[in-house]
């Protein structure tokens, strides 16, 4: 990213989605962005306020008309000067301004997520916000949204750094005590306090994880399978569900043969809904194989729908499922008004009869396994696992009471290294690649 000046490059993109659009906001970072603007534009606007003016080739020729926003670094986004043209969202429009920015000199396309990159490097934001940011691009439930909105505000890092606080005071406590150790007059019972107070913080990166657990169904979604016996109905109630025709139907036993998935929202959770192949005994090859994997994902899913046609009843074996499962009835409209208590929900797919009362149990499954999260949860795997270290250093600096205090304060130091690690103060450099890298171009 350096250039040979050592000034860093002057990068680009589209920041807006995809063409045509109404507008598309073309987004510039660098710190020699005055000379590309002045020279589209021919003047430089005041600092964040928008000015409406031709935007020129460099050969004069005017290739738009746009509103233009300028930002001094370092307050900008990226903490480096900052630009935006906003022109008419054409894809040739944005292709030759686009080609036009590439010809200056040290300016080239942005990577994915490199804006966010420098923001973090130049002390804008904190790693765990820059995710949040990335979160908050790729949400697409209300749950995901709302997760990645209190990340982006930076409740996470507060939570963090207050922990590191409370860590180094830990230490300076257990210095204190070792400095003065000889000292008949200093009472040895600090430490003590210090130990009660690192159980204490223990418990509550423990709670905190547990809070993560539970919210990786918003990230993750809730798997659902629909298993049963050809005919019964299966891809009639996906269909039904996903209120669109994905899978095909027929009167043909054996119809599905693949597992089709279809992504549903409910109560904000993603839900990941997936019709089967009928299970029966064959001799068909390709249904073979598509009767096992209806076996296997049932096995994986958090949830089964076992469905039967009630109006002519062919009990199947229940599949192993980790999971819950529900026994759902079938063709309410043909079945005799008297059958069985044997299901936990009757619907008709075809008719609609009973599906809100299953959508509706299927979104308070979903809720029930986000349960009642916390104010502040880790949402990547990233943070579990650094939380799981640093709880980990704790409770062997709280454990090992026969240890040198050194030793056991050391623990401490570590603890506080991988918390430092998740909100990025502390030696992350070998993760930047693969974190920003997940980030969209333009981000
Ligand atoms: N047009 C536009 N809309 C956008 C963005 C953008 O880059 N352009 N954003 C891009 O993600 C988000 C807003 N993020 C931003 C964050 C900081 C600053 C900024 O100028 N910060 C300065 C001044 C802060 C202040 O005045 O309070 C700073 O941090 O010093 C601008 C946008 C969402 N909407
Ligand atoms: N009357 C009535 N017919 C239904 C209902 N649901 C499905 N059917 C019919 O039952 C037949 C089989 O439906 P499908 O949805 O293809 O059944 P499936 O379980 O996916 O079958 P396979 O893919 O072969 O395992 C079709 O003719 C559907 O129109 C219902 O609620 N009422
Ligand atoms: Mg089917």
């Amino acid at each position: 990213m350096i250039t040979q000046l050592g000034f860093p490059d002057t990068i680009f993109a589209l920041s807006s989605g995809r063409l045509p659009s109404g507008v598309a906001v073309i987004r510039l970072s660098g710190p020699h962005i005055r000379f590309v603007v002045e020279t589209i534009a021919g003047k430089v606007p005041k600092p964040r306020m928008a000015a409406y003016c031709p935007f020129h080739s460099r050969t004069s020729e005017v290739l738009d008309r746009g509103l233009l926003l300028f930002f001094s670094g370092p307050h900008s986004f990226t903490g480096e000067d900052c630009a935006e043209f906003h022109l008419h969202g054409g894809v040739a429009v944005v292709d030759r301004f686009l080609r036009e920015l590439s010809g200056f000199e040290n300016c080239r396309m942005a990577e994915p997520g490199e804006f966010t990159r420098r923001a973090f490097t130049n002390g804008k934001m904190d790693l765990t916000i820059a995710e949040g940011l990335a979160d908050l691009v790729s949400a697409e439930t209300e749950g995901q949204r709302r997760l990645a909105q209190q990340v982006a505000s930076g409740a996470q890092r507060d939570l963090y750094d207050g922990w590191r606080k409370e860590l180094i005071q830990a230490r300076a406590l257990i210095e204190a005590e070792l400095d003065f150790a000889d000292e008949a007059d200093v009472p040895g019972s600090v430490s003590a306090k210090v130990w009660q107070a690192m159980e204490l913080l223990s418990g509550q990166i423990s709670r905190h994880l547990a809070d993560g657990q539970r919210a990786s169904v918003f990230r993750d979604g809730v798997h659902v399978a629909i298993i049963g016996a050809p005919n019964a109905g299966k891809s009639s109630l996906l269909n039904a569900v996903a209120g669109r025709d994905v899978a095909i139907i027929s009167e043909e036993a054996g119809t599905t043969r693949d597992l089709i998935e279809v992504k549903l929202d409910l109560g904000g959770i993603p839900v990941f809904l997936t019709d089967t192949a009928g299970l029966r005994e064959t001799e068909g090859q390709v249904e073979k194989i598509g009767i096992e994997r209806a076996r296997s994902r049932a096995a994986s899913a958090d949830l089964v729908l076992l469905l039967e046609d009630m109006s002519r009843p062919e009990p199947v074996e229940p599949p192993k499922s980790g999971g819950a499962l529900w026994r759902v009835g079938n063709k309410q409209d043909l079945a005799a008004p008297a059958s069985g208590e044997e299901w936990d929900f009757r619907i008709s797919a075809r008719s609609g009869e009973g599906m809100d009362a299953l959508i509706g149990a299927m979104t308070r499954f979903a809720e029930a396994k986000a349960g009642s999260i916390g104010d502040v949860v880790p949402t990547r795997r990233r943070h579990m696992d650094l939380l799981g270290e640093a709880r980990r250093e704790i409770e062997e600096a709280v454990e090992k009471d026969n240890l040198p205090l050194e030793l056991r304060a050391e623990h401490l130091r570590r603890a506080s290294q991988f918390l430092g690690r998740i909100t990025g103060d502390v030696d992350v450099e070998d993760i930047l690649d693969a974190i920003f890298s997940q980030f969209c171009i333009g981000k």
